[in-house]
């Protein structure tokens, strides 16, 4: 069963700190969604699973082996981004040889298949593909390669909405056909959150929370009403957001149980929003932003 274990892992390029201090483990056969906002880690994280460089410092592996320059491990990771997966004058067809020899459970005829739903000419050239093109021959070649981890970031540029919930789909069917570790990293996250097992959201290069989907529906609460009400009730519990407009206070709470919530308003966010919330930088009145 696949493993990965992240500790203390640590990568900077230059002077940018991209992972500090990442913390985690990841493990079975599931689909798990990589969340965080722009520039807070995901891709770098991922681009370490698939070997493409090593981190600065701390221990990533997986099944216990270190992925960088390990060509054994790296036929088992199977990493398609939004861009510059392939070399552009390869035509489709030498695309798909190529992936067929490098990955060891290479599904050709499920490939086959797939080029046929996605309507892709197997002699065009990678560089003369349209965007959605371009997205359709990664997502291929992700399905098909059956890797024991089979990485998607943001794969999807591009392609128009029904395309994408064909890929939904089709990443559903591979999975239960071919269960496997599966990391999606995504920004619409309303699409494709019933997706997720797991969900883990990274935040300025650390891990801010990570569990199971259903846990993330179950274990938050947002109370809504007034400043004083919702302050005597949330004071000294887990508050992962709080904002106020015209006398009414919105707070969101993590893993705490309230029992009798009084006057206030009691609901529930979807993935997208609790996500917003967790992440989001308020702006003040002066201009600059502060994590609450
Ligand atoms: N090759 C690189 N050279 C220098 N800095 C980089 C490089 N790749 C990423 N970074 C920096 O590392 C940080 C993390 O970037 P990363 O691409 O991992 O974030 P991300 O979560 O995938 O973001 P996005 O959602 O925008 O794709 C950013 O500050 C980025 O500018």
């Amino acid at each position: 069963m696949m493993e990965i274990k992240a500790v203390n892992v640590r990568k900077q390029y230059q002077k940018e700190v991209a992972l500090d201090d990442l913390t985690i483990t990841l493990e079975g056969n599931k689909i798990i969604g990589l969340l965080g906002k722009n520039g807070a880690g995901k891709t770098t994280l991922m681009r370490l699973l698939a070997g493409h460089f090593s981190n600065s410092s701390g221990q990533l592996t997986i099944d216990n082996k270190s992925p960088f320059n390990n060509y054994p491990v790296l036929r088992e990771v199977c990493l398609i981004m939004e861009s510059n997966n392939f070399h552009e004058k390869f035509r489709v067809k030498d695309i798909l040889n190529i992936s067929a020899n490098f990955y060891p459970n290479w599904d050709n005829e499920y490939a086959n298949h797939l080029v046929n739903v996605f309507r892709l000419n197997i002699n065009q050239k990678a560089k003369t593909l349209s965007k959605g093109m371009y997205s359709a021959l990664g997502i291929i070649v992700g399905l098909a390669s059956n890797a024991s981890l089979t990485i998607f970031d943001e794969p999807y540029i591009g392609l128009d909405a029904s395309f994408r919930s064909t890929f939904y789909d089709l990443l559903l069917e591979t999975y239960q056909n071919n269960p496997r570790m599966i990391i999606l990293s995504t920004h619409l996250i309303d699409e494709v959150s019933r997706l997720f097992e797991e969900v883990a959201i990274l935040h300025e290069g650390k891990l801010m929370l990570h569990d199971t989907a259903d846990n993330f529906e179950r274990k938050h609460l947002i109370l809504t009403g007034s400043k004083e009400e919702v302050d005597q009730l949330t004071s000294g519990r887990n508050i992962i957001h709080s904002s106020s407009i015209m006398g009414q206070k919105t707070v969101v709470l993590y893993n705490e149980d309230i029992t009798d919530s009084g006057n206030l308003k009691v609901s529930k966010a979807s993935l997208q929003e609790l996500f917003v919330y967790l992440t989001k930088e308020e702006v003040n009145k002066n201009g600059t932003t502060n994590q609450i």
